[in-house]
């Protein structure tokens, strides 16, 4: 049985995450107009678009690096891009967060209070038609210290399939993406052929992958 106290405790919790959840919706929805505005997508389209999404909250805790392979890269995630419409990361005090910017070389994010930092997704680049192209980046957590941060995702709803929005295909930008199961690309990314390809997307859905 809950004490008072715990009953108490649980719900000024929930209240906390439901607030941080709807204001982090807030800030992707307005984030994601902002790209796809920009790109000239007209805004009910763009609605539409984000109404299709699903939106999840993670929680990540990474311990100080123990004396294993891991140690001699000093990174606590390999690079990567994630399978994501959009993720938005809050680091929490302790920094350790890198993007990979054009020339090859990674610029540290810092741990700003009050800073979220946005990272496009694969997914938004096939929703794109390949004009945002998804941000490699890695964690490298300070060899002595503990990290926490948050993620807040949207991806497609379960089962649905993406696919470059109409408005971002002309003569001009040729299709670059078919359809693309989330699912489905999930499972050839992690499970299947795509683990070991760098372009797991192109791959699985690039409209010009036979072509090059
Ligand atoms: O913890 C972070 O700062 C980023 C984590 C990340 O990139 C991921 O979970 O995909
Ligand atoms: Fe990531």
């Amino acid at each position: 049985m809950l004490s008072g106290h715990t009953a108490t405790l649980r719900s000024v919790c929930s209240d906390t995450v439901a607030t941080f959840a709807r204001n982090m919706l807030d800030l992707k929805r307005k984030v994601g107009r902002m790209i796809l505005e920009s790109l000239g997508v007209p805004a009910e389209c763009v609605e539409s678009h984000l109404d299709s999404l699903a939106y999840n909250v993670r929680l990540a805790h990474y311990g100080p690096l123990p004396d294993t392979a891991t140690t001699t890269t000093g990174l606590s995630m390999q690079p990567h891009r994630d399978c994501t419409m959009l993720t938005m990361v809050i680091q929490h005090g302790v920094e350790g967060l890198e993007v990979q910017v054009e020339d090859g070389s990674w610029i540290a994010v810092p741990p700003e209070p009050d800073t979220v930092t946005v990272v496009a997704g694969e997914l938004l680049t096939v929703v794109a038609n390949g004009r945002v192209p998804a941000g490699i980046h890695r964690v490298r957590t300070p060899g002595d210290r503990e990290r926490m941060s948050v993620l807040f995702v949207s991806t497609p709803k379960e089962g649905a399939t993406v696919r470059p929005l109409d408005e971002l295909v002309d003569d001009n930008h040729p299709l670059m993406y078919g359809d693309c199961s989330f699912s489905e690309y999930v499972d050839f990314r992690f499970a299947g052929d795509g683990r070991k390809l760098s372009d797991p997307l192109k791959a699985f859905c690039g409209a010009l992958k036979d072509k090059q």
